[in-house]
């Protein structure tokens, strides 16, 4: 296995206890998430990055389940030490959604009140309930604030929301061959392909789990899909005219051309691994998808803290660049942090999953160019002035602090006191703050580089910055260690 794969990893689960409110108003009872993560989370937690998978993917986004695993996990060639999503730097976590069929609770899960798969009396779920899910297994990890939230194509519309639904937890945001609203097309594929499987007669209502399934119309609703992933120009490209066997036409009815038996053999696997019953929930999440707010986007971006980037593939017809466009223009509407980058690429849709130096490249970028409000810490342990040092010897010791900023009535920075500056206290006999509290605070400003937090830090061997606002209000901390991590 290569040096730069996470290896060998192993998927997790998380139970959401007791019932869960969904957006149509349905409930769903102790959801079960299967999860996996790669790295380590870092002590302040702030180092979190969220994969969401597209409509087919599951939560094993890298490495290998054991060495023998023909492939490694769906986004392997961004995930992994030194790649974009560094697994030195960050911790990714990777979730089926909701309604999925790879260990998160779906249509073939046993619903606990009657003991048998749910079927078709799944409740119809949203990219919101994907969302919710995450956000409960996020606060399981204890995980407080994602440093970053990626997806491509229905994970760019779970990303999307996750900055919508919880603006205050996520920091940066990539966005990749996605949208903000479903188009009529994008809804019409979708039909075509339930509808195929609604029209086998093995569906039988979606009740067929002890029976046999409906890989007819599965494989069907994934052929018109596969489509949809490639572009013309890779059709000419990978298949051209070429026959799959011989050199002349065979005038029957079996598959001639190669492309015929690429999109069979795509379909047949594609029954190997998913449940029809979850294309059918998966599909009308995605349709039912639209940020926009009394009929203006901007309006449902509004309230959007994350700085975003978003990715469009040229050859894309499926998610078109002008999908990703119309969110930059609300986004920039409303003056939020956003930055675009149309990849250049005749893999159509799938690009996301293919084109991955030119992604590792821009998505590295984008997660690197870190500043100082990315990652602090803003929930931070202070005293006021004026308190005893045994107040504050007591702080430190129940919050495990090494750094115990003071500030005044107004919450301005007015000194800091380390675990030294206590040991000096009880050396010296002293029994007053102000004379060991250190005045002069070398500070951090939200709005600067990372990097440079670190080289003050490291230029004056300190371990933690508090960092001030314009004001001098205390706004968080940064702690070198943590730091270091992220910067590589
Ligand atoms: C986030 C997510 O999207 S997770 C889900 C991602 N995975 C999928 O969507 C699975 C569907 N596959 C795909 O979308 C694409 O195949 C990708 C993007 C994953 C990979 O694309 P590529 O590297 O270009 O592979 P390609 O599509 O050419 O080949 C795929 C398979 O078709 C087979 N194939 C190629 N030509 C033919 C042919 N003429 N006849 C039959 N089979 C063929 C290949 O042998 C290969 O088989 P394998 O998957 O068992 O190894
Ligand atoms: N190949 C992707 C395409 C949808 O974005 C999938 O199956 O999930």
């Amino acid at each position: 296995m290569s040096e730069r794969s996470v290896g060998i990893v192993g998927t997790n689960f998380h139970t959401i206890k007791g019932d869960f409110l969904l957006e149509g108003g349905q409930t769903l009872k102790d959801i079960r998430v299967a999860y996996e993560t790669y790295g380590n989370l870092n002590k302040d937690k702030s180092n979190a990055i969220l994969v969401c998978h597209a409509l087919t993917g599951d939560a094993h986004a890298a490495g290998r389940h054991s060495p023998d695993d023909r492939k490694p996990g769906w986004w392997e060639d961004l995930i992994g030490p030194g790649k974009a999503l560094d697994t030195d730097r960050y911790f990714v976590i990777c979730s089926n959604v909701l309604g999925g069929c790879m260990g998160t609770t779906g249509p073939a899960s046993l619903n606990p009140d009657t003991g048998k798969p749910y079927g078709i009396t799944f409740p119809v779920i949203t990219i919101g309930d994907m969302v919710n899910v995450q956000k409960k297994l996020i606060d399981h990890l204890g995980i407080k604030v994602l440093f970053a939230v990626v997806g491509g194509s229905m994970g760019g519309m779970q990303t999307l929301q996750w900055t919508v639904a919880y603006p205050d937890i996520v920091r940066k945001a990539v966005v990749i061959a996605s949208t903000a609203v479903s188009s009529p097309q994008q809804i019409a594929f979708n039909e075509v392909g339930r509808n195929a499987i609604v029209s086998d007669p093995d569906w039988n209502e979606g009740d067929y789990y002890s029976d046999k399934a409906p890989i007819h119309g599965l494989a069907t609703a994934r052929m018109i899909a596969h489509i949809t992933y490639l572009s013309d120009d890779s059709m000419h490209e990978k298949f051209g005219r070429e026959l799959q066997q011989g050199e002349n036409f065979k005038f029957d009815m079996s598959n001639d051309f190669q492309v015929e038996s690429y999109l069979k053999y795509q379909g047949e696997t594609f029954t190997e691994r998913f449940d029809a019953n979850s294309y059918l929930y998966v599909t009308k999440a995605v349709d039912y998808f639209d940020l926009s707010k009394n009929g203006s986007l901007a309006e449902g971006l509004k309230d959007i803290q994350a700085k975003i980037l978003l990715i469009s593939i040229t050859s894309d017809w499926l998610y078109p660049p002008y999908q990703s466009k119309k969110v930059v223009e609300a986004l920039l509407f409303n003056d939020h942090d956003v930055s675009y980058r149309e990849i250049e690429s005749s893999y159509g849709h799938d690009a996301f999953l293919l084109e991955s130096g030119h992604i590792n490249y821009v998505v590295h970028n984008f997660l690197t160019h870190t500043y100082v409000g990315d990652v602090m810490t803003e929930e931070v342990a202070t005293i006021r002035e004026g308190v005893s040092i045994e107040t504050a010897a007591q702080v430190m010791f129940e919050e495990g602090l090494t750094h115990l900023p003071v500030v005044n009535e107004k919450g301005c920075l007015a000194g800091i006191v380390t675990s030294w500056d206590i040991s000096k206290a009880v050396a010296l006999k002293s029994c007053n703050l102000d004379d060991i509290m250190t005045k002069e605070v070398l500070v951090a400003m939200p709005d600067e580089p990372i990097v440079a937090g670190a080289k003050r830090m490291e230029r004056h061997s300190i371990s933690a910055l508090p960092v001030v606002d314009e004001k001098k209000r205390l706004v968080g901390i940064i702690d070198s260690e943590d730091i270091n991590r992220l910067i590589g």
